[in-house]
């Protein structure tokens, strides 16, 4: 089936939604991304975005613009509000804020909206790799899954690590959170979705150990992820470039959502 010319719309429209637009628009194999669920105070009086965005204030005038697929880049908040009746009313949606699933009861509401409505929830890689392995591997057992990841001071600002460090006035790679991958996806829902990711793939959110550091030494985001079990052993490490627009988020977290626009609408995948 073509992509190009399909009805794509994004919840939310950030760092991660531009760049997707901006990667969609340069290959004309690809649709556009034609309409975008913004909080209502930033909806300009009339609901005209750039270059032919719809901005919608209400997830009703989004799904009156018939999306046939719709891409939540914008919040924890968004997954666990917006996509149950986006779901419900049968549109399938890509998501990419992952760690709002670390919350059991979330996880729950996706999954029962998407059966009501016959829709389909997909987990975007993200800023991540490895995955299909540890889905794998998990089938045999996995004995350790460990994820570290690594940003430079600014990209945590705004976190729970910052009100316990000086961020700006650290000189050596320090340790901000070591714990669970449930924990860390709470604590960190603007820098550690790919530990949900992991741990969806994996042997899930209380058995995954994560590390997250603060490393002024660094000027990309890097993640490391290491496992171990009945299949063998693999480890993987991601230098990935931030956003311009935003240093918490990897380039590649948006490329990946290119990806799975491009596999929603093929019919080999
Ligand atoms: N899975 C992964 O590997 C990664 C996931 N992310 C997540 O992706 C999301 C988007 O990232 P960025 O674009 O870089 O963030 P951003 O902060 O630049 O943009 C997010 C936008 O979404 C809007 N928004 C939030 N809640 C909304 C709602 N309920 N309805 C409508 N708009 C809403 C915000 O106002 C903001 O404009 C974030 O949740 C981020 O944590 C980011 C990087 C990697
Ligand atoms: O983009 C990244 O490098 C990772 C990230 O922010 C997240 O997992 O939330």
């Amino acid at each position: 089936m073509p992509a190009a010319g399909k009805r794509v719309a994004t919840i939310g429209f950030g760092a991660m939604a531009r760049s997707l637009r901006a990667s969609l628009a340069a290959d004309e194999a690809m649709p556009a991304i034609g309409a975008a669920l913004v909080p209502p105070g930033k909806v300009a009086a009339a609901p005209a975005g750039p270059d032919d965005v719809a901005f919608f204030p209400e997830v009703d005038a989004l799904l009156a613009w018939r999306p046939e697929l719709v891409v939540e880049c914008a919040s924890h908040q968004a997954v666990a509000t917006v996509l149950p009746t986006v779901l419900r009313r049968g549109v399938d949606c890509v998501i990419v804020s992952i760690g709002a699933l670390g919350d059991a009861a979330v996880r729950a509401e996706i999954e029962e909206s998407a059966r009501a409505g016959g829709a389909r929830a997909v987990i975007a890689s993200g800023a991540i790799g490895g995955l299909d392995v540890l889905r794998a591997a998990a089938a045999a057992g996995l004995d350790h899954v460990v994820y570290t990841g690594r940003k430079p001071p600014h990209a945590w600002l705004g976190s729970p690590a910052g009100e316990r460090f000086d961020l700006a006035a650290l000189r050596s790679e320090t340790i901000i959170f070591e714990g669970d991958a449930r924990a860390a996806a709470a604590l960190y829902p603007k820098n550690a979705n790919v530990t949900a990711a992991v741990a969806l793939a994996g042997i899930g959110f209380e058995r995954t150990r994560v590390t997250l550091v603060a490393d002024p030494a660094i000027g990309r985001n890097i993640h490391e992820l290491e496992a171990a079990g009945a299949f063998g052993s693999f480890r993987i490490r991601l230098e990935n470039a931030p956003l311009p627009d935003n240093p918490k988020t990897s380039w590649l977290a948006a490329l990946s959502i290119v990806q799975a626009i491009r596999s929603h609408f093929s019919s080999i995948r």
